[in-house]
């Protein structure tokens, strides 16, 4: 079941989710309530174009990480739509199915200041930028100073966590403690699964 109704305002959060952490979740759940947006969904990119070569574990398993990190939290959902898309997965070709399958919401791209800079370089980001609205929010270290100039990107003030999924990984690999920086039926998951290992 979906969390939009028609009509309704969605913001999609793209990611490799290799794994999905609590900064992902946090930001989520900040934008689905402290926004205009009336849900969030949680894209889950088979192969992004910009991390070919990474050591990503299998789809199935990090959209199942994500399906469980959401659970009881009914304005964020979970996609698979790009599994049966071609890869690398082009944002521009997502969002032209999510219209094609949902032609009364709207669709909102959150964006973290770390990816803005490397946007110019997207497949037809012209027409991701002129087609909807980016709600961009902080990201340590980076300086967006003047991103918003044009009229489509919404700075958005969301909590600064400087958690990545990359240093999850390294946790697991030195057998270190993931307790809290992912929820935790994905840490007993990640553990069960010896995933990165
Ligand atoms: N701590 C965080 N807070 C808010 N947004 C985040 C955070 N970490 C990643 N994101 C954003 O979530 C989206 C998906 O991120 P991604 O799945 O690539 O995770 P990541 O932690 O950046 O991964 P990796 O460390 O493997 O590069 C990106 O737009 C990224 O900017
Ligand atoms: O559409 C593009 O050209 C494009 C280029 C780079 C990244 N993206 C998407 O942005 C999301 C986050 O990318 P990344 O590399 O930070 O995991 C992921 O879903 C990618 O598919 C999309």
């Amino acid at each position: 079941m979906n969390t939009a109704t028609p009509g309704k305002k969605v913001g999609l959060l793209f990611g490799s989710f290799n794994p999905i952490h609590t900064g992902h979740l946090i930001l989520a759940n900040y934008m689905a309530t402290h926004t205009d947006l009336d849900a969030v969904w949680l894209v889950v990119s088979p192969q992004s174009p910009f991390k070919v070569g990474q050591e990503l574990l299998p789809e199935s398993q990090r959209y199942e990480l994500v399906q469980l990190a959401i659970v009881g939290n009914s304005r964020l959902q979970a996609l698979n739509i790009e599994f049966e898309m071609p890869k690398p997965s082009y944002t521009i070709d997502t969002l032209d199915e999510l219209h094609r399958r949902h032609p009364a919401y709207r669709f909102v791209l959150l964006m973290g200041e770390d990816n803005l800079p490397g946007l110019p370089r997207w497949k037809h980001a012209e027409r991701i930028l002129n087609e909807h609205e980016v709600y961009v929010y902080p990201r340590p270290g980076v300086d967006i100073t003047g991103v918003n100039a044009h009229p489509g990107v919404k700075v958005v003030d969301a909590p600064l966590l400087d958690i990545s999924a990359t240093f999850i990984r390294d946790c697991v690999r030195e057998h270190k403690s993931i307790r809290y920086l992912v929820p935790d039926a994905v840490e007993a998951r990640i553990e069960q699964g010896g995933f990165w290992r």
